[in-house]
C-alpha cells in the first residue's frame, strides 16, 4: 500500500483525512521535527504539509522550513502544500522551493484525494522511468532504450565476445568512445588494458611514433625507448577514433599491423609480436573516402569486419530525457546542487532540439542550466533553448483543412506521448481524451510505434 505522510497539527484534519483517504497507508506528525522522524522512519513517497506548523502556526516559517529539510533529505518526496486560503504568496513560494503541489483550506477530502492520487502516480512513472533506464544498462554505461539505440546496443553486445575488428560509425559527441569502453568491458580482454587514442587530434609527424613507439636516437629528442599506444594495448583493446584522419603513408604501416599483428618501433628493426583487440570509430564516410582515394580500400575492408550505426541523439526519442536526467544526477553531486528536475518547456525543448553536437551539447547545456539555476527544476530558458510551437513547419506544407488537421493531431499526440513519457494514461490525460479515443486516434493516424510500446 503506498505510503502517505500528513504534517498537521489539527487533529480534526488528521481525523478527517484518516477516514477520507483510506487508500493509503497514512502516518501522522504534529510538527517539523516530528515530521522529519517519520519521513526518516517511513519514507513516504507523498507528504502532505500544513505550513503553519507550532510554534509559529500564524505564519508558514515552519512549514517552508520543514518543506526544504524534507526535499533536502528526500529529492524525489512529492509535497502537497496545504495553505491558508487567501495565502496565495507561501503557496507559490512553496512550489519555487520544490512542492509538488498546494491545495487552499478548507480540506475538501475529495478534491485533495485526487491531488495525492496524482503525485503517487508520477511516484510510479518516475520509478519506471528509474527501473528502464537501469534496464538498458546491459551494455554498462550506455543510457538508452529507444529502438535505435537498442538496435546498436545489440549489435555491440553480441560481438563483445568476439574478436572481430569493429567499427563505429557516428557524428561527433554521439557516444563512439562510450560504445568502444562497453565492448571492450563485455569482452574476455576487459582484465587487460583500454587504450585510445585520436587520430584527429594528433599532429600528423607525431601519430607514427604515439602508435608505434620509438627506439632511442631515432629521430633528434628520441632520449629513451618509448612503447606506442599499440603496445601498451597489448592484450586488451586499442581504440582507433576519427580513423578516417589518418594520414594515408600511416595508413600502409597500419595495415600491416592489422593483418600480420606485428609491429616495428619507429627507427627499430625487430619485429614485436602484439595481440590486440581493435575497435575504430568515425564520423566520416570511409567508403565514400576510399572511391576518392584518401582512404585506402584495403585497410577500410580490414577495419570495418562489422559496422555499427551510432544514432545521432535527435534518432533517439525519450532516451534525451533519461540521459538528461542522468546527468543531472551527477552534476548535482558534483556541484552541490539540489536540482529537482526539469519544467514541462525544457522537457518540450530538448525533445525538439536538432543537438548537432549530440551528447556533448547535451552535457555542456546541463552542466550550465545546473550551475545556473535558482530554481530546482531547469527552465527551456536555463538550457538556452525555445520551444517552438510549431516543430514541424516544414509538414504544413498543404492548405487541405482536414490534411492539416490531421498533421497538426497526429504531431500533438505524439509531443505528448514523449512528455508524458510514453505513458498512455498521462498522455490522454494531457491531450483531454479518454484513452480508448487516444488509441483509436493512435489507429487512424498509424503511429504504429507508439502502439508498439504502450
Ligand atoms: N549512451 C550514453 N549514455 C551515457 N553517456 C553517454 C552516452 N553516450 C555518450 N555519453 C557521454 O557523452 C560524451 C560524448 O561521448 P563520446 O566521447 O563517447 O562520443 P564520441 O562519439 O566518441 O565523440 P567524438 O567523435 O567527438 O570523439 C561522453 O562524456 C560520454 O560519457
Amino acid at each position: 500500500m503506498s505510503r502517505l505522510l500528513v504534517v498537521d497539527d489539527d487533529k480534526g484534519i488528521q481525523k478527517q483525512l484518516k477516514w477520507g483517504l483510506s487508500d493509503y497507508e497514512i502516518v501522522f506528525a504534529d510538527d517539523r521535527a516530528s515530521a522529519i522522524a517519520q519521513l526518516r522512519r517511513y519514507e513516504p513517497e507523498v507528504v502532505t504539509l500544513d505550513l503553519g506548523l507550532p510554534p509559529d502556526p500564524a505564519n508558514a516559517s515552519e512549514g517552508l522550513a520543514a518543506l526544504t529539510e524534507i526535499l533536502s533529505l528526500a529529492p524525489s518526496t512529492k509535497v502537497i502544500v496545504l495553505t491558508g486560503n487567501t495565502d496565495k504568496e507561501h503557496a507559490l513560494k512553496s512550489i519555487e522551493l520544490g512542492a509538488y503541489d498546494f491545495y487552499q483550506k478548507p480540506v475538501d477530502v475529495d478534491t485533495l484525494n485526487t491531488i495525492i492520487h496524482r503525485a503517487f502516480n508520477l511516484v510510479d512513472l518516475e520509478n519506471e522511468n528509474r527501473r528502464l533506464s537501469k534496464v538498458s544498462a546491459s551494455m554498462g554505461s550506455i543510457i538508452g532504450n529507444s529502438p535505435s539505440i537498442l538496435a546498436a546496443t545489440k549489435r555491440a553486445e553480441k560481438i563483445a565476445k568476439t574478436e572481430i575488428t569493429t567499427l563505429l560509425l557516428g557524428e561527433s559527441g554521439t557516444g563512439k568512445e562510450v560504445f568502444a569502453r562497453s565492448i571492450h568491458n563485455h569482452s574476455d580482454r576487459s582484465d587487460k588494458a583500454f587504450i585510445a587514442i585520436n587520430c584527429a587530434s594528433i599532429p600528423e609527424n607525431l601519430l607514427e611514433s604515439e602508435l608505434f613507439g620509438y627506439e632511442k636516437g631515432a629521430f633528434t629528442g628520441a632520449a629513451k625507448t618509448t612503447k606506442g599506444k599499440i603496445e601498451m594495448a597489448q592484450g586488451g583493446t586499442l581504440f582507433l577514433d576519427e580513423i578516417g584522419d589518418m594520414p594515408l603513408p600511416l595508413q600502409a604501416k597500419m595495415l600491416r599491423f592489422l593483418q600480420e599483428r606485428v609491429i616495428e618501433r619507429v627507427g627499430g628493426r625487430e619485429e614485436i609480436s602484439v595481440d590486440i583487440r581493435v575497435i575504430c570509430a568515425t564520423h566520416r564516410n570511409l567508403q565514400q573516402m576510399s572511391t576518392e582515394q584518401t582512404f585506402r580500400e584495403d585497410l577500410f575492408y580490414r577495419v570495418s569486419e562489422l559496422i555499427i550505426n551510432i544514432p545521432p541523439l535527435r534518432e533517439r526519442e525519450n532516451d534525451v530525457l533519461l540521459l538528461a536526467k542522468s546527468f543531472i544526477d551527477s552534476y548535482n553531486e558534483q556541484y552541490n546542487k539540489s536540482i529537482k528536475g526539469f519544467s514541462d518547456d525544457a522537457k518540450q525543448a530538448m525533445l525538439q532540439h536538432k543537438w548537432p553536437g549530440n551528447i556533448r551539447e547535451l552535457q555542456n547545456k546541463l552542466k550550465s542550466a545546473v550551475v545556473m539555476a535558482d530554481t530546482p527544476f531547469i527552465t527551456a530558458e536555463d538550457l538556452g533553448l525555445f520551444v517552438s510551437g510549431d516543430n514541424n513547419s516544414s509538414e504544413l506544407k498543404s492548405l487541405n483543412l482536414r490534411e492539416v488537421r490531421e498533421i497538426a493531431e497526429s504531431n500533438a499526440i505524439r509531443q505528448a506521448y514523449n512528455l508524458a513519457e510514453q505513458n498512455m494514461s498521462k498522455t490522454a490525460e494531457m491531450l483531454g481524451v479518454t484513452r480508448p479515443t487516444l488509441y483509436s486516434l493512435i489507429e487512424k493516424y498509424q503511429l504504429t510505434d507508439l502502439k508498439t510500446n504502450s
